[in-house]
């Protein structure tokens, strides 16, 4: 069995530029499996692909080797980054897409089998070709409309104000078990190899088909993503008086998402680009998962001019991002970010409204899930134990320890860039007005306004409200910036 995961970006140039993806990586390597395969080999194809890319293989393959047999699978690859090795022990179900024919069913049933030795049965679905290729980018393209749905719901609710809070309308609808609470926090917005490559690849091939109506439905969901971003930087710039001249903004997050070190299509790098247009005195930026210098190379890839470059700089931990700056952007859900001061939970209000100036829990409901919150742990550890283990046969090594002088820890070594932020420290460390856009509702919202920042978090109409009357403006603002 040869198993093809080449990368599949969206074209860049030529018919289908900017949506059609570039198959181009899985025909080099399906003309190198040409060459060395043995007769009967099993072709897999993981790559997400579009639909009759197994055809495309099938018919080189062919071409090369007309006297060989070869049948091609379809197996689309579902792992999310940061859960890679969880997702492959403990997949929800894997797709085998086969030609109808016996050869082909022979072909999915070998490789179910070795599946099977850690997946159960029910869980391995054998379908045709055409459809598990389809299917692989319908999950992502839906995984990303949830995102932008609930995005789309967290712009009406700080449109809204009066409370209207995004974070309390995910938990409502969520407990619908036909909904289910996965996908639904707000935020920045999505980013990543995979989503907005895999919907504009969905929405080339229905505009392919002649269904338009059915393209734009789908594009209509990268469109709130961007919108999602672009609102983000306006705000900032309007809370700044609608100018960042001669002031100093801090991005904690630089990395897609958190518990990765890829970069690749990061909120961050496009909310920077925006933000840099905008002359401020400096942009720090700093992340925990990835090494300074390929942030550094990632900045220098979105094409900022030599003005704006200068003003970009890499920290190494976050005493240095947010020394002196006017505002704090968290662009990623990195627990480091929530800080060591203040409560693990989101920045909900209603998460809020249990504690008491010590910090300690009033409310009686609250009190009580944290009850039942020990011993949902103690249930979890039980099992645990029970559990299998994810690496029955021994096979998983560790990653050796990091060397001291280690190039992608940077200067201050792993542990500077792995430290709680200190959001008591960092009150001090900030200049007024000490903004904190909070672009993934993570840190606690009372807490930080009691240490004298003001807070913006994402879908947070309660928020935008008070934080006006605290400010007793009535400012008029630019036109553009009202839009
Ligand atoms: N990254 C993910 O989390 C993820 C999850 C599910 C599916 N996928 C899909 O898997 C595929 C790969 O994604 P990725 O993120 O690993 O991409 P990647 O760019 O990180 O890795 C692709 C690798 O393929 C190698 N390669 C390219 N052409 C080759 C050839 N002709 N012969 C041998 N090697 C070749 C590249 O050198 C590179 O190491 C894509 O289709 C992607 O959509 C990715
Ligand atoms: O409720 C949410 C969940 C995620 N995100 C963002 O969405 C992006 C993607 O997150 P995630 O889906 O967890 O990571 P990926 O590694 O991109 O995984 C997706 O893309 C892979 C590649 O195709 C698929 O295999 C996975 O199933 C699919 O989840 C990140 O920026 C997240 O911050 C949100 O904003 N809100």
């Amino acid at each position: 069995m040869i198993f093809i995961c080449v990368n599949t970006p969206t074209k860049t140039h030529g018919i289908g530029a900017g949506f059609m993806a570039d198959v181009s990586a899985v025909e080099t390597a399906t003309r190198t499996v040409a060459k060395h395969a043995k007769s009967g080999a099993i072709i897999v194809e993981k790559s997400t692909v579009p639909c009759g890319t197994a055809r495309m293989i099938h018919d080189i393959l062919r071409y090369f080797r007309p006297e060989d047999k070869f049948e091609v699978l379809s197996n689309p690859e579902f792992l999310a980054e940061g859960t890679a090795i969880e997702n492959l022990m403990h997949p929800d179900r894997i797709l085998i897409g086969s030609s109808p024919t016996l050869s082909g069913l022979q072909a999915a049933a070998a490789l179910k089998k070795v599946y099977a030795a850690w997946v159960p049965i029910p869980q391995i679905l054998t379908i045709n070709t055409f459809s598990s290729e389809l299917a692989k980018l319908v999950a992502n393209t839906m995984l990303a409309q949830r995102i932008s749905s609930i995005n789309a719901v967290s712009a009406m609710c700080e449109a809204i104000g009066l409370g209207a809070d995004v974070e309390d309308i995910s938990l409502a609808i969520g407990k619908d078990v036909r909904l289910g609470p996965k996908f639904l926090r707000a935020g920045v917005g999505f980013g990543g190899s995979c989503f907005e490559k895999d919907i504009l690849s969905l929405a080339y091939l229905a505009r392919e088909l002649h269904l338009d109506v059915v393209a734009d439905y789908w594009l209509a969901v990268l469109r709130v993503n961007e919108d999602q971003r672009r609102r983000f930087t306006r705000n900032v710039v309007r809370e700044l008086n609608g100018s960042l001249r001669g002031k100093k903004i801090a991005i904690l997050g630089f990395t897609f998402k958190e518990g990765t070190n890829d970069t690749r299509n990061s909120i961050a790098v496009h909310i920077i680009k925006e933000l840099a247009s905008e002359m401020p005195r400096e942009i720090a930026v700093f992340d925990p998962g990835c090494a300074p210098h390929e942030i550094l190379e990632e900045i220098q890839r979105i094409g900022l001019n030599k003005d704006e470059m200068e003003r970009v700089r890499v920290c190494y931990g976050w005493r240095e991002c947010v020394q002196q700056a006017s505002a704090v952007c968290i662009l990623t859900q990195w627990r480091q970010f929530r800080g060591q001061h203040l409560g693990a939970t989101a920045g909900s209000s209603r998460n809020m409204a249990m504690l008491t100036d010590d910090g300690l829990a009033t409310d009686t409901q609250e009190a009580c899930i944290s009850e039942m919150a020990i011993r949902d742990l103690e249930r979890l550890s039980r099992q645990q134990v029970e559990a299998p283990s994810d690496d029955p046969l021994g096979r998983l090594k560790p990653l050796p320890p990091c060397p001291k002088d280690c190039s992608q820890c940077g200067r201050g070594g792993r542990e500077q860039a792995q430290e709680m932020v200190n959001w008591v420290e960092a009150a001090d460390m900030m200049q007024e007005p000490r903004w904190v856009f909070d672009g993934r509702n993570i840190v606690n919202h009372l807490e930080l306004q009691r240490l004298g920042f003001r807070v913006r978090g994402i879908g947070k109409g309660q928020i935008l409200e008070n934080t006006r009357e605290n400010r007793g403006s009535s400012r008029k603002l630019p036109k553009e910036l009202e839009t």
